[in-house]
This record gives C-alpha cells, sequence and structure tokens, in this order.
C-alpha cells in the first residue's frame, strides 16, 4: 500500500451555465491525466444534493437493520430476467470467492410495457420494492423507493456529464458516447452493506469485494466514511495499491471495461476491492453503474494514441482479454454476471 493518493477533479466549471470552452477543456484535461495514470479519479462540484445522499443513507441503514425474512421478501431470485432484488451475506461470489457484503440491486425503473421488457430483454425492467407505501411506513423506510428512483435519476445526469467531459478529454465531440452508446444508457445500481460482523468458522471469506475490474463504461460510487476501497494502479510496471478513502460531498468515478476496450487500454478499467469491514459499524456504499446500451456493439476508437502491451490479461483479475472480445454488451455483461451469480444462471435463463 502506498501513500499516493487518487485525483480530485472538480466538475463546477464544467457544468455551470456560462461555461467556456477552455473551461471544460481544463476539467477535460485533469480527466485525461486521471484516467490515464489511475482509471480512477474522485468528483467534486456535481451538483448533487448532500441531502439526497444522506437520505439514501439513513433509510438504507434501516432496511439492512430489518429482520432477514424481510429483507428476503426482495429477493433477487424473484427478480426475474431483470436481475434485482435482495442478495444476503455471501451470496455474491467475485474472483471465485463469497464477499462479504449483502446488497439491494437495482436499475432503471422499466414497466412491463416498455419495449426492452416486451422483448424480454435481461436486465431490463420493474425493480423489486415494498408492495406499498403504506408498507414501507410500517417497516421504517419510508420514502425508500422514491428515494431510490430520484438518486438513481440524478446520478444517471451525473453520468452523461462526466462521459461528455472523458469524451472531450480523449479530443472527441461531447457527445461521442451519447450518440453512440448511452442515449439509452443501461443503468445498474447497488445497494450495499458490508458488516462488521465476525465471520463464521469455517467461512473462506477475505475481503469485502474481492478484486475486480467494472464490466461496462463509468462507475460513480458514493461511500459512507467508514473506508476500504483500495485502487491497483501501475507504477514502473509494478501493481501498487492505493487507498480510496472517504471525501464528504465527492463521488468516486472508475473506467469498467467497455471505455478500456474502446480506448484500446488508454484508459485502463483498473482493479479495486474492499477490505473486510472491522470498524465496528456497517459500511454502506452506492456504486452505480453507467453502461452502454445492452445491445450495442462496442468498438475500438479511430485514432487514438496507440498503447503498447494493451493485452493485459496475464495480470488480470479474470484472464480476460477485453480487446479480442467482439459483441453486443449485454452479451459481455450475462457472460460476467453468470460467474459471479451462478445460482440465478438457471434460475432467469440468462
Ligand atoms: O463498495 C465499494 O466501495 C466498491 C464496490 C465495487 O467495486 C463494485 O460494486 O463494483
Ligand atoms: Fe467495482
Amino acid at each position: 500500500m502506498t501513500e499516493e493518493t487518487l485525483p480530485i477533479i472538480d466538475l463546477k466549471d464544467f457544468i455551470k451555465k456560462d461555461s467556456s470552452q477552455a473551461d471544460r477543456n481544463l476539467v477535460a484535461n485533469d480527466i485525461s491525466v486521471a484516467c490515464k495514470e489511475h482509471g480512477f479519479f474522485y468528483i467534486k462540484g456535481h451538483g448533487i444534493e448532500q441531502e439526497l445522499i444522506d437520505r439514501l443513507d439513513s433509510l438504507s441503514r434501516v432496511f439492512f437493520k430489518l429482520p432477514q425474512e424481510v429483507k428476503m421478501e426482495l429477493k433477487m431470485e424473484s427478480g426475474g430476467r431483470a436481475w434485482r432484488g435482495f442478495f444476503p451475506l455471501g451470496g455474491e461470489l467475485t474472483s471465485n470467492m463469497p464477499d462479504w457484503k449483502e446488497g439491494l440491486y437495482l436499475g432503471t425503473e422499466l414497466q412491463d410495457d416498455h419495449p426492452d421488457v416486451q422483448k424480454e430483454l435481461p436486465m431490463h425492467g420493474k425493480n423489486l420494492f415494498f408492495s406499498s407505501e403504506q408498507r414501507e411506513k410500517e417497516l421504517g423506510i419510508e420514502g425508500f423507493r422514491s428515494t431510490i428512483l430520484q438518486y438513481i435519476e440524478a446520478v444517471t445526469n451525473l453520468g452523461h456529464v462526466v462521459m461528455e467531459a472523458i469524451a472531450i478529454s480523449l479530443g472527441l465531440a461531447p457527445d461521442y458516447f451519447s450518440s453512440k452508446y448511452t442515449k439509452d444508457p443501461l443503468i445498474l445500481f447497488r445497494i450495499f452493506n458490508y458488516p462488521s460482523q465476525p465471520i463464521p468458522e469455517g467461512l473462506d471469506v477475505q475481503w469485502g469485494v474481492g478484486e475486480h475490474t467494472d464490466y461496462g463504461m463509468l462507475t460513480i460510487l458514493s461511500q459512507d466514511d467508514i473506508g476500504g476501497l483500495q485502487v491497483c494502479s501501475q507504477k514502473n510496471g509494478q501493481r501498487v495499491w492505493i487507498q480510496a478513502p472517504p471525501i464528504k460531498g465527492t463521488f468516486v468515478c472508475n473506467i469498467g471495461d467497455m471505455l478500456d476496450r474502446m480506448t484500446g487500454g488508454l484508459y485502463r478499467s483498473t482493479p479495486h476491492r474492499v477490505k473486510l469491514n472491522t470498524s465496528g459499524r456497517d459500511r454502506i456504499s452506492f456504486p452505480l453503474f453507467f453502461d452502454p446500451n445492452f445491445c450495442s456493439f462496442v468498438k475500438p476508437i479511430d485514432n487514438l494514441p496507440k498503447v503498447e502491451n494493451q493485452d493485459d490479461s496475464n495480470t488480470r483479475w479474470d484472464h480476460a482479454n477485453v480487446h479480442m472480445f467482439t459483441g453486443t454488451y449485454g452479451e459481455y455483461l450475462l457472460n460476467k454476471v453468470g460467474k459471479v451469480f451462478p445460482q440465478l444462471k438457471t434460475i432467469n435463463q440468462f
């Protein structure tokens, strides 16, 4: 572990109404440096109200404290092919090992008559929420559903802004990604709880989340004040782990496999992990995955600087070569999800 820190990028001058091209280029330039060096950066000045984040945080804490059988009313096995719902501690395998976390899987809320749901596209559909506001009230989580949907909408909008900055940082038109991939992005959102709870004897659990890269384009993460996220950077050809501690008022952003593929490895999808929580308090985090449309074919961007040693599969956690993959983002994602949730493969006919 080094003392090195991840860059903090202020989006204020990018977002403000009267921002000049020069203002926007300065921010994009910071993003370019951060993406090449780390594939990870914090953002501040993003315009999302702290009150919304705090409200989601408090409601989520009450949710995770509910009895297991109540949380299991939302169990992922009932989420069908939309891949939504609650999974209990140890229910997800990253790098073939159970993670010491529980979580609620969510995404863009699509009703049954939405064309993508009618087409039976996996990962598209309704979220699993409690049956009514009255029931939420009884459980002490009044407004959980509406707060989650409000948060997803706000952070999705932020995703569009960050992708615009990333496009400019690559010397592309600001709408490069939105016109090709994210006009209708695939948005998956998770609320995780990493309990500070001893691991039962005999269970081989090492991490809150094992080492992995994210599958899509951009992850935007809000985390509470506990910490534990670690990021693997390359320094002179060596892997070094850097802490990504909580910084109030910021989100942590990172590049996923699809942007690595599109940029020919210029912007790397950086491995990361979360250490076991031994703080004595629960750690809650909120990753939102802002990803290409499920049906889009993800192709390399023309005329970017060439990267030596583009193929990093020998050091990657999953030994995958993202540059060799051809197909839609949906195909890539389904293959990955089948590995971390093997039980869902049969249930949902993914
Ligand atoms: O909880 C965190 O801090 C990170 C979670 C993460 O890496 C993921 O869900 O992909
Ligand atoms: Fe991740």
